[in-house]
């Protein structure tokens, strides 16, 4: 039987978590959020109050979710309130959806997040905090680093390294073998198929958009 969990943040990412966490019948005591009145309901859950409110319970009666999402380059106030909370002895829940599969060797650290429709092959080790998004794949033997988000849609081939908090953008495509280093950013789209180093940016082909010829 699993702890019951407080949800941090109130927003989209919190939004799916929340309808995961009850499909996976797990007893949900409130969300947090500085932005909203204590008391009152979100989502149909209580609002705790802002994040301090989580000291309130014992750190071993109760588990923790992030649902804080993470856009590019902005993968810090997911980090920090995790870190925050793991310094002060709270333990978050990794949470994998139902319709998500899973390899049996795969190995999940502490409040990863894995999202409906996802797929993650055998041999791949993902570590702490991080997000794999609706519909990616992770293929056999990748290496992730923490904090990282691989948004929905994103293929990584086999064996992929990345460092902590990257971000792969939706629909991205990641050929085997490929390193990226720590702190980087694949816009939604892109094919990679060399290394990219630390806090860099890849950006894919842009659309081009004309005028349709009149008869
Ligand atoms: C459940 C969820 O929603 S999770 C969220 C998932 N979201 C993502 O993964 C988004 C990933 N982010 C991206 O792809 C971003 O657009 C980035 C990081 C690549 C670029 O961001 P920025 O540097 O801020 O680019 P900015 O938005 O200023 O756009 C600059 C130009 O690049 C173009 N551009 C930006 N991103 C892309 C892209 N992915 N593909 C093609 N062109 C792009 C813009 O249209 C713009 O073109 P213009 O100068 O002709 O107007």
């Amino acid at each position: 039987m699993s702890k019951p969990v407080i949800l941090l943040g109130s927003g989209g990412h919190a939004r799916v978590l929340l309808d995961m966490l009850r499909r996976l019948d797990i007893e949900i005591l409130g969300i947090t959020d500085p932005h909203r009145l204590p008391g009152g309901e979100h989502f149909g859950v209580r609002v705790l109050g802002d994040d301090s409110v989580i000291r309130a319970y014992a750190a071993d009666g109760v588990a923790l979710v992030n649902g804080i999402g993470s856009l590019p380059g902005d993968a810090g106030l997911r980090a920090n309130l995790y870190q925050r909370c793991v310094v002060q002895g709270y333990r978050f829940h990794t949470v994998v959806d139902p319709r998500a599969f899973a390899a049996g060797d795969v190995q999940l650290a502490e409040g990863v997040q894995v999202m409906a429709g996802v797929i993650i092959q055998a041999g791949t080790e993902i570590a702490e905090n991080c997000i794999v998004n609706s519909g990616a794949i992770v293929e056999h033997d990748c290496r992730i680093g923490r904090d990282v988000h691989i948004a929905p849609g994103a293929v990584l081939s086999g064996g992929v390294e990345l460092g902590d908090k990257v971000h792969i953008g939706t629909g991205a495509t990641i050929i085997q073998g490929i390193r990226i280093g720590s702190g980087s950013v694949v816009g939604a789209g892109s094919v990679v198929t060399r290394d990219v180093g630390c806090k860099q940016i890849v950006y894919p082909p842009r659309s081009h958009i004309q005028d349709l010829q009149q008869d």
